[in-house]
C-alpha cells in the first residue's frame, strides 16, 4: 500500500516539503509517547530463502520495480501458494488479537508463522521496516510498527501481513475488532470491508485500473467516510511493490488496462473523518490527519477472463 517517491500521481505522492512540514510525533490519542521497539532485531533461519533487501543496509530492493504485470503460469502457480500461506499466517495471527497482548507479541506469533510455513516476512528490512508485520491501531492508517504497546477495550487494530515463499510475496491485510468496540467504529470497519468487495467486483479484463478507485471511493463517500489518496494498492509477484499502482479514489491517469495473468494488490485504507494523513517522526507509522479512525482490508488479487480471482485465501 506504498504509492512510492515519484508517483506519476500527483495527488497520490506527496512532496517532500508537505511531509516534512507535517510530521509529528505520537498522537496523545495513544496515550503519550509510543511505547517504541521493545524487542531485537527477530530470526530467520538462512535455510529460509530471503528477497534481495534481507541483508541490505538500506534494505532496498536491487531487482527494479519493473517486472511483468502479466505473470508467467510459473509465477502464478507460486503466488497462489504464497498468497494461501499468508492468509494462513493472517488467520493465524489474528487468532490472538484480544484486550491486553501487544502488537509486539503478535509480531513474535506472526513472526513464527511465517517460519513454520518456509515463508520470509516480507517486510522485515524492507526498506529497513524493523517487524514482520505491520499493525495498525485506531488513528493509524497503515505502517504501523509492533511494539509495547498492549490492545485495549474498544481499538481496531489492522494486521497487514506479506509473506516471501518460493520467490515469490503474498500480501493481505484485515481489520479487527477488541473487545466491546463502538458501533461507529464497527460500521468503519464494515465500510472497509465492502470497500474492498466493491474494488474487487471492479476488477474486469479490458477495463482501466481507475474503475477500481471509483467504485470505491463512490461506496465510501455515500457512506460518510473518505479514500486514504496518498497509499496505494500495487503490483506485486516477484517484486514486493511493482511499478504498478492502483489508486483506491477515481484516478483517471490510472489508465493501465487489466488483463488476464496480472496478479496486484486491492488495500482501500479508509478514514472515519478527512482523507488526509501525517508520519509520525519514526519515519513510518502513517495517521489519519484528524486523530479519527481508518480500517483497512487487502487480498492479492490474479485478472482472470472474466473477473478476479482471490489468491489471499487461507
Ligand atoms: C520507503 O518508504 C516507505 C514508506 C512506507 C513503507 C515502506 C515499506 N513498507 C513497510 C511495510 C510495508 C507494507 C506495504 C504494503 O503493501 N502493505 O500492504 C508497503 N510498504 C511497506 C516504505
Ligand atoms: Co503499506
Ligand atoms: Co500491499
Ligand atoms: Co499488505
Amino acid at each position: 500500500c506504498w504509492c512510492g517517491s515519484g508517483s506519476k500521481y500527483k495527488k497520490c505522492h506527496r512532496g517532500a516539503d508537505t511531509v516534512e512540514a507535517r510530521k509529528k510525533g505520537p498522537d496523545t490519542n495513544r496515550k503519550g509517547v509510543r511505547p517504541g521497539i521493545v524487542s531485537p532485531r527477530r530470526v530467520v533461519p538462512i535455510t529460509i530463502a530471503r528477497p534481495d533487501y534481507a541483508d541490505s543496509m538500506a534494505g532496498r530492493p536491487s531487482r527494479s520495480r519493473n517486472e511483468p504485470d502479466v505473470k508467467s503460469p510459473d509465477v502464478i502457480a507460486r503466488m497462489r501458494r504464497a498468497c494461501q500461506a499468508a492468509a494462513q499466517v493472517l488467520v493465524e495471527t489474528a487468532q490472538h488479537v484480544r484486550v491486553g497482548i501487544t502488537t509486539d507479541e503478535l509480531d513474535a506469533i506472526a513472526h513464527e508463522a511465517y517460519l513454520k510455513r518456509g515463508g520470509y516476512p516480507s517486510t522485515l528490512n524492507y526498506h529497513k521496516f524493523p517487524k514482520s508485520l505491520c499493525t495498525s491501531v485506531n488513528e493509524v492508517i497503515c505502517h504501523g510498527i509492533p511494539d509495547s504497546r498492549a490492545l485495549e477495550d474498544g481499538d481496531i487494530v489492522n494486521l497487514d501481513i506479506t509473506i516471501y515463499l518460493d520467490g515469490v510475496h503474498g500480501d493481505c491485510s484485515a481489520t479487527y475488532l477488541v473487545g466491546n468496540v463502538e458501533p461507529q467504529h464497527q460500521r468503519l470497519v464494515q465500510i472497509a470491508k465492502e470497500c474492498l468487495d466493491i474494488g474487487i467486483a471492479a476488477v474486469k479484463p479490458g477495463r482501466p485500473i481507475s474503475d477500481i478507485g471509483r467504485a470505491v471511493e463512490a461506496h465510501a463517500v455515500k457512506n460518510g467516510t473518505s479514500v486514504v489518496r496518498a497509499y496505494c494498492g500495487h503490483g506485486i509477484g516477484e517484486t514486493f511493490h511493482t511499478a504498478l499502482q492502483v489508486p483506491h479514489y477515481y484516478e483517471p491517469e490510472a489508465d493501465t488496462i487489466m488483463k488476464p495473468g496480472m496478479v496486484f494488490t486491492v488495500e482501500p485504507m479508509i478514514n472515519q473523518g478527512h482523507w488526509d494523513h501525517r508520519t509520525w517522526n519514526d519515519d513510518w507509522t502513517v495517521v489519519t490527519a484528524d486523530g479519527l479512525r481508518s480500517a483497512q482490508f487487502e487480498h492479492t488479487l490474479l485478472v482472470t477472463d472474466t473477473g478476479a480471482e482471490i489468491l489471499t485465501v487461507p
